[in-house]
């Protein structure tokens, strides 16, 4: 299992754990009834990573957060935060963990300021500590100007931020998101990605959720791609590209009805106007349709090799499309 490592200033916290990890997750293990949720799963964060989990519906990310903060337990496995485990020490873990759900759970009758009353007495912040928070976390929202006004009149975008605004109160050192931009607003969208760039710079450690590959790849410097209880692949974007994408050449030539032959094409596929061709040797490929569109004297519009993708990896690894 790949072990995800990045290199951060040790706090106090990490210190404690082993390794430098701030969080180790050991085959977690998870069946609702008949159904396995999650099957081994296995991962380490070091302080300031932000960790994205790629995969469809009831892929197991979810269960998997919820584990973490000790909403749900395990059948087997551990995850422990800073030595604390999850399962047995879960007042101990909270304090450290921000967690938004994916169901946004606010006072609709209340303000934006009265329900982060609430969730900051919840966290054991209080008085004028907990003003100043609320004032902290309004802002980072953008939502300043609107806290005194009803949730219910607020869009599911700004719902959301208020969620966020909400887990942030206690100054959590791991964000946990659990696709936070299902059904949002362009507008809010951008701001929440803005707010995690800017957590993650002052260090705070995120799980983020998604099953949008672009998300992940605007956001996340480490990435697990979870399919059917497990976790397929991990690491940073570049290595999952590197390792598991499908490198390939796109040719275009008005007239070319059928696709160049050569041993370094493994597949071929009309696409657009061109001609697709999978290879696991670009370079020597490009040669030999460079020599190829000499001899022939082909009338080239287009020869360029093609970046590997993030769904190309997914299709690699998980043996499906993640369609959004
Ligand atoms: N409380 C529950 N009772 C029964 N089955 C559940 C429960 N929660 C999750 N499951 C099932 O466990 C599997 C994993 O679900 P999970 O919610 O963890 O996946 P997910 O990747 O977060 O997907 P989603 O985005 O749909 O939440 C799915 O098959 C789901 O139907």
């Amino acid at each position: 299992m790949v072990q995800v490592t990045i290199n951060s200033p040790q706090t106090a916290e990490t210190a404690a754990s082993n390794n430098g990890y701030m969080l180790e997750v050991k085959g977690l293990r998870k069946a609702y009834a008949k159904k396995q949720a999650l099957e081994n799963v296995t991962f380490s964060l070091k302080p300031g990573t932000s960790f994205g989990f790629l995969g469809p519906n009831g892929a197991g990310k979810s269960t998997t957060m919820k584990i973490l903060t000790g909403i749900v337990k395990a059948d087997s496995g551990t995850a422990k935060l800073f030595g604390k485990d999850a399962a047995s020490e879960t007042d101990a873990v909270a304090k450290y963990i921000g967690y938004v759900p994916q169901d946004i759970t606010l006072y609709e009758k209340l303000s934006a300021y009265q329900n982060l009353e609430f969730f900051g007495e919840a966290y054991g912040v209080k008085g004028k500590e907990l003003k100043h928070r609320i004032h902290e976390v309004l802002a980072r929202t953008g939502l300043l100007e609107r806290a005194n006004e009803a949730v219910s009149t607020f869009s599911g975008g700004m719902k959301r931020r208020i969620n966020i605004a909400a887990a942030l109160l206690h100054r959590p050192k791991l964000l946990i998101l659990d696709e936070p931009t299902v059904g949002i607003d362009p507008q809010s969208r951008n701001h929440i990605f803005e707010m995690i760039r800017e957590l993650n710079a002052e260090g705070v450690t995120i799980i983020y959720s998604t099953h949008y590959m672009e998300e992940v790849e605007a956001l996340c410097d480490e990435i697990a791609i979870m399919d059917q209880g497990s976790i397929k692949a991990m690491g940073p974007l570049g290595t999952l590209l590197e390792q598991y994408g499908q490198k390939a050449i796109y040719l275009e030539v008005p007239g070319l009805a059928e696709p160049p032959r050569d041993s370094n094409i493994t597949v071929s596929r009309k696409e657009g106007s061109g001609w697709l061709l999978e290879t696991e040797q670009p370079s020597a490929l490009m040669q030999h349709l460079l020599r190829e569109a000499s001899q022939q004297a082909w009338d080239v519009k287009q020869l360029e090799i093609v970046r590997p993708s993030l769904e190309s990896v997914f299709l690699k690894v998980t043996g499906t499309a993640l369609r959004d």
